[in-house]
């Protein structure tokens, strides 16, 4: 008998603006993984919450249509109905980087329409998690790259550590990137991407020591990958010290913006 996947009813109270930028160490990680799963729990926990990928690049056939995996994800686990246009404004044919990808169709990754698109999205939902593209350094287009768009947006950054030799290196440097441009790194997620890596707790453990943010859960390696599953191995409430933060730093930026109006 398959094992119905638990997830907890009870309100995690989160402050809001529960808003997210998720990163990772690089593409193919399990960023739509675990943003799935926090919006699986954000849902679950009775808030209306969204995902949105503001750059996706690459189309399957999935039932006939020709569709990006990663956007098709995140609506499904969220549980708000919006237009494709504010999901994802910005769905690139070829699998390659993206600033690539809209170079080969003649189209400009603009920040304004994906600020734009984020706001109504954000309009209608509790909890919003944007899912980047690739790991935090991505180009978009010739002046623009995924770190920008994490700083417009002005969002805690939580890490996908893709558990797999290499992945210290990349951690450590992402987290430096991260605070380099002023943004904090609200919380980092391992997802078991290689089992057969070794010494995967000594890993763990060096990136505890060292990121310097709570760990939000350790992905195990899953035989069925989806959202509900991984959301067994997360825990969001640890995100509510940082989510705290953000609300007081929203509340003084709305009295300092009040004082000089
Ligand atoms: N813990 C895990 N157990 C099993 N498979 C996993 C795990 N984490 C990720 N994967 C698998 O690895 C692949 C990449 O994961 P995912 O699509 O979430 O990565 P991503 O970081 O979102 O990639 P992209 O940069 O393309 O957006 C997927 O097939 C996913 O199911
Ligand atoms: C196509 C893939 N799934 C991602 N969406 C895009 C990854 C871009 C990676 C670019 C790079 O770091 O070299
Ligand atoms: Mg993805």
């Amino acid at each position: 008998m398959t094992r119905e996947p638990f997830l907890p009813r009870e309100p995690l109270h989160l402050p809001p603006p529960r808003r997210w930028f998720v990163t990772g160490t690089d593409t193919g990680v399990g960023k739509t993984l675990v943003s799935s799963a926090m919006l699986a729990l954000l849902a679950a926990s009775g808030l209306r919450a969204v995902g949105m990928k503001p750059v996706a690049a690459g189309l399957d056939a999935i039932d006939d249509e020709w569709r990006n995996e990663d956007v098709e994800r995140l609506q499904a686990a969220g549980n708000v109905d919006a237009p494709l246009t504010w999901r994802c404004p910005y769905v690139l044919k070829a699998p390659m980087s993206p600033h690539l990808a809209a170079r080969e169709e003649g189209v400009q990754v603009e920040l304004p329409v994906l600020l734009d698109a984020f706001e109504r999205l954000s309009a209608q939902a509790d909890a919003v998690v944007v899912e980047g593209v690739g790991g935090f350094c991505v180009p978009l287009g010739d002046d623009l790259d995924t770190a920008d768009l994490a700083v417009a947006l002005d969002l805690p950054v939580i890490l996908v550590v893709g558990l797999r030799l290499g992945c210290l290196n990349h951690a450590l440097l992402t987290a430096e990137a991260i605070r380099a441009r002023g943004l904090v790194l609200a919380g980092w997620v391992a997802s078991v991407v290689d089992p057969q890596m070794l010494s995967p707790e000594g890993n763990l453990q060096t990136l505890r020591a060292r990121l310097g943010a709570p760990l939000l859960g350790v992905v195990p390696h899953l035989e069925a990958p989806e959202a509900a599953r991984a959301a067994e191995h997360i825990d969001l409430r640890a995100l509510r010290a940082s989510a705290a933060h953000a609300a007081r730093r929203g509340e003084v930026a709305l009295s300092v913006s009040a004082a000089a109006a």
